[in-house]
């Protein structure tokens, strides 16, 4: 089981250059095993086309390696406390990919403005508020979580399965290493279209009636979307 997961975090890891999320190795994936409660982690700073699935480090919830020769990714902790805080996830995500660094640097949240958000995300993908001095103090990383899953407050993981924090740059995640990469692909690009319809006419917000019967398209007991019966 956990060698199955550690091959498809690698997968997942080398993912992020298929889909230009990353420059460098600015990004992880990891993946969450609920049985033993160990998470499958990129390397630190390994570069992705050098990755292999023995390279994939194993991580329990309070940060110690159990398996693996190389340091785990610098931001594991904030993938632990998101693995803490939401139950049903098995994959996230991070990079730092242009369009949605671009809207955490400005401290924006991406508002649902059209279909193609609104068929991965039911509303906004939100902004965190920044870090204080005092949580960049205490750990860069952990603290990082603190303030996801703060603006996560009365919001459901599976609905909106990303954000981005301020000053930083996005998360996703999903139900496993390849859901949360494609979650963080639709981010990016929604980033994308949505700063480009803004440039040409300001903030349309989706109508809610047209919202929700989008993401009920590919989402819930109704779902009607490619071939599922
Ligand atoms: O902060 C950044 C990029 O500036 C991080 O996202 C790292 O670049 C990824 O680090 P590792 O996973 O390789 O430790």
């Amino acid at each position: 089981m956990l060698e199955q997961l550690k091959q498809e975090v690698c997968k997942a890891n080398q993912g992020l250059v298929d889909h230009d999320l990353v420059t460098f190795t600015w990004g992880n994936v990891s993946g969450f095993d609920p049985e033993t409660e160990l998470l499958a982690i990129k390397p630190s700073g390994v570069p992705y086309e050098e990755l292999s699935p023995a390279d994939i480090v194993l991580v329990d919830l309070k940060g110690n390696v159990v398996e693996g020769d190389l340091k785990p990714s610098s931001d594991t902790p904030t993938h632990i406390e998101l693995y803490k805080a939401f139950p049903g996830v098995r994959g996230i995500v991070h990079t730092h990919s242009d369009w949605g660094t671009a809207w955490a640097q400005a401290g924006k949240s991406i508002p649902c403005s059209g279909t193609t958000q609104a068929d991965y995300f039911y509303g906004d993908i939100p902004c965190t508020r920044q870090l204080t001095k005092e949580e960049v103090q205490n750990g860069y990383e952990k603290e990082t979580g603190t303030v996801i899953i703060e603006a996560m407050q009365g919001k459901n993981p599976v609905e909106v399965p990303g954000i981005v924090v301020h000053g930083h740059a996005p998360f996703a995640w999903g139900g496993s290493p390849e859901d949360a990469l494609h979650n963080a692909v639709v981010l990016e690009k929604v980033a994308k279209m949505t700063f480009l319809s803004y440039q040409l006419s300001g903030e349309l917000p989706l109508d809610d009636y047209v919202l929700q019967k989008h993401y009920e398209r590919k989402h819930g007991e109704n779902a009607y979307y490619g071939q599922s019966k």
